[in-house]
């Protein structure tokens, strides 16, 4: 067993039925980093967090979290993970300070001025009863029940879902504490932008898939960019389709628009021959960077190395 591994995924596999929830999984987490879980809806997310905690039993398969069988030791196993579901459901009428203190409890006491410092940040009042929250607040109920232990891995399924700007960034800012901590987190999306900010790995899942996985700094270098140039003058297609980078030309008269991966010097370069207007450039967009990455990889089925490390 590999000690530095909080997650290990070995051909993990869920049919329902006929019908596939993920296939072949082959994943790794690192003790100590975050890791984005990003796809389509539908793509497998929430069957491979179920997999992983023992909600559901694979079809084929394996894993191992922070060392532990998910079967054999599921009681151990969730004292020491801090998990979000995707749907959060509180049958009860209690207070969310009273839900809390219940599983506190269950997970062996928790250090309550921890539990009521995580509710100021998120702006959460623990005297309403749970019930009767909007779709923002029980979420953040949930979030303060993931995090309030301190749990060495916390697995989070859409954690933003329903939270407005301002909480999204309070929630990376305890996330990226969690990391300085020495916590592992494993969350997953559906939007890419939200992860970028935090991870230090991605890994992408479509139909039931892993596609790739990939360091969010080297995604970076990798960016994809669109790029419009407003010239003087009409300009033709052909001196800029052959620059290296550049790809989906086309010129509308004097606008010329492209998709840019990697460098902008040729490009500039080449811009600069002709009497230029304006120049509008898009900020890399990891989505974009994420499917160029994937339909252009040698061999995207072995996506699940950690590139770069
Ligand atoms: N209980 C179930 N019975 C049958 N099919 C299911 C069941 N749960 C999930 N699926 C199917 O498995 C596939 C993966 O679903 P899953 O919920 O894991 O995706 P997801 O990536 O979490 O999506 P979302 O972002 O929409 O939550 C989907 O095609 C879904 O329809």
């Amino acid at each position: 067993m590999t000690t530095d591994l909080a997650v290990l995924a070995e051909d993990l596999t869920k049919f329902y039925g006929a019908h596939r929830g993920i296939e072949g999984l082959h994943l790794e987490v690192t003790t100590g980093e975050i890791m984005g879980f990003l796809g389509p809806n539908g793509a497998g997310k929430t069957t491979t967090i179920r997999l992983l905690l023992d909600f559901l039993r694979p079809t084929r398969g394996h894993a191992t979290v922070l060392g532990l069988d998910p079967r054999r030791d599921k009681a151990l196993l969730h004292r020491r993970i801090g998990y979000l579901p995707g749907e959060l459901t509180f049958p009860g009428r209690e207070r969310a300070a009273d839900l809390l203190r219940f599983f506190g409890d269950a997970r062996g006491g928790v250090s309550w001025s921890h539990v009521t410092d995580l509710a100021a940040r998120l702006n959460l009042d623990l005297s309403r009863p749970v019930h009767a929250m909007s779709k923002g607040n029980k979420q953040k109920v949930g979030l303060v029940q993931a995090f309030m232990h301190q749990p060495a891995l916390l697995v989070l399924d859409e954690p933003t879902s329903g939270l407005d700007p301002l909480m999204q960034q309070e929630f990376l800012a305890m996330v990226r504490e969690a990391r300085a901590a020495g916590q592992t987190v494993f969350m997953s999306s559906h939007v890419l932008a939200e992860v970028q900010e935090v991870a230090d790995r991605v890994a992408i899942v479509r139909d039931g898939r892993l596609a790739a996985v990939e360091r969010v700094e080297s995604l970076g270098r990798r960016a994809v960019r669109t790029v419009e140039i407003h010239f003087a003058d009409p300009v033709g297609p052909q001196e800029f389709a052959a620059l290296p980078g550049v790809k989906d030309v086309t010129v509308s008269g004097p606008v010329l628009k492209c998709t840019m991966d990697g460098r902008l010097d040729p490009l500039i370069k080449a811009a600069a021959r002709h009497e230029v207007i304006d120049l509008l450039s898009t900020e890399p967009d990891l989505e974009e960077t994420f499917l160029s990455f994937y339909y252009h990889a040698e061999g995207a089925g072995d996506a699940a190395a950690p590139a770069g490390a």
